[in-house]
């Protein structure tokens, strides 16, 4: 891995070591995609001051994240099928965060269960919600992750439908697989992974196993998941999971300022300004823009995160400088997962670590409490 210098080598990676469908799902958005390309590109306009002649010598990246000490102000985002990406994805997944000393956010949609993952580490993980229609399965679900130790609950509230992914369609990605000559070219093609993921411990959802009818259903996984996620969920329901859930609560997926204002007042510790790495709502707006205004308003009622396009440490930097807490990574580790496994995701965390590390020592800074846009050029 010596000559992977950045997140877009372990991306060309992953695209080679793993069949099209799965890096297809890992890597593509919704709709027309424009607000996945305007995650990135409206970060990339953000520009720094450079500053000069400042002692940097003492640069150091620890922060809090929701009060526990944490290396870097970066967490794992949840991400639906790791398992798919890697035999056993979500557990290299969380090592990979444990060791580098910053959270992992287990996804309902994991392939690896709630158990799984609790009995390969040491170390709590955070659990992602998804509210499907059996709120009972869901109440049962919250008591497994509390059983498990998990440390805070992740609430993501921005797809009670699904935004449709044209490539996922093209490509077959349906529950079961649809099979096809290509596919399986394509699969024969990648022994590695096929070998990796037949040695995991499981290759369907291991949260739902079980609960719902997963392998009878041979529907697009969007079908699929708008026959089995309750639209019906709103503001009154946070009440009842935090009446089962008695742990720190994070609401994923806020872009409006009055929904953020709503969410403060919910007793929720902390919210994450995301639109889902554009794989919801196509042209709603990038997270970075709407970033400043949310902090303003709540910021200091509520720990903000952010996620969304992150690609470099230059962009968590730039996150931070908007008044970011701390950032969520999705496909930037997963790019790693894909690409080499716990080692991979490790590498992704590193490569970021060493680009916020530059950054701030270009700007002039030494802590992660020094970030705010005194490190912005106008
Ligand atoms: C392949 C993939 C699967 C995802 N699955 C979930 C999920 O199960 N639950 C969730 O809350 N967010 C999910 N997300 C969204 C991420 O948690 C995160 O908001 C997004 O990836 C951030 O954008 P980025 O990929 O540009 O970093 C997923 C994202 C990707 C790329
Ligand atoms: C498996 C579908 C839900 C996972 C998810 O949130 C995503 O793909 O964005």
């Amino acid at each position: 891995m010596k000559h992977i210098t950045c997140i877009e080598d372990l991306r060309q990676l992953h695209k080679r070591r793993v069949p099209k469908a799965f890096f297809d799902y890992a890597d593509r958005g919704s709709y027309t995609e424009d607000t996945l390309r305007a995650n990135s590109e409206d970060l990339q306009q953000i520009k720094f001051r450079q500053r000069i002649l400042v002692d940097v010598s003492k640069r150091d990246l620890s922060t809090t994240i929701l009060g526990e000490p944490a290396a870097m102000p970066l967490i794992l985002a949840p991400v639906g099928l790791l398992g798919m990406q890697h035999g056993d994805g979500e557990i290299h997944a969380c090592r990979a965060a444990q060791a580098a000393g910053i959270p992992f956010t287990q996804s309902t949609m994991s392939i690896c269960s709630i158990e799984d993952i609790a009995a390969a580490v040491d170390k709590p993980f955070w659990f992602q919600l998804y509210v499907m229609k059996d709120r009972g399965f869901i109440k049962a679900l919250i008591e497994r992750a509390i059983a498990a130790k998990c440390s805070a609950l992740v609430l993501t509230v921005d797809l009670q439908v699904i935004g449709q992914r044209h490539q996922d369609i093209k490509n077959g990605m349906t529950v079961p697989p649809e099979w096809s000559l290509a596919k399986l070219i394509d699969f024969a093609t990648k022994p590695a992974w096929v070998s990796g993921v037949l040695r995991g411990k499981r290759r369907t959802f291991g949260n739902l196993a079980g609960h719902l009818k997963v392998s009878e259903d041979i529907t697009a996984l969007s079908t699929w998941i708008n026959s089995q996620f309750d639209t019906s969920l709103n503001w009154k329901d946070i009440d009842w999971i935090r009446s089962i859930w008695p742990g720190k609560l994070i609401l994923k997926g806020i872009l409006d300022v009055e929904d953020a204002e709503i969410a403060a007042k919910t007793g929720a510790q902390a919210i994450v300004v995301s639109n889902h790495g554009g794989r919801q709502l196509d042209g709603a707006p990038s997270s970075i823009e709407v970033l400043p205004e949310i902090v303003d308003t709540v910021g200091s009622q509520m720990e903000i995160m952010f996620d969304g396009g992150i690609r470099t440490g230059m962009d968590v930097v730039r996150a931070l400088a908007l008044g970011a807490k701390s950032c969520m990574i999705g496909r930037a580790y997963a790019y790693g997962l894909g690409a080499a496994g716990e080692a991979g995701v490790a590498k992704a965390i590193d490569i970021l670590a060493k680009e916020m590390l530059t950054t701030m020592g270009l700007c002039g800074v030494n802590t992660i409490a020094e970030i705010n846009d005194n490190v912005l050029a106008v």
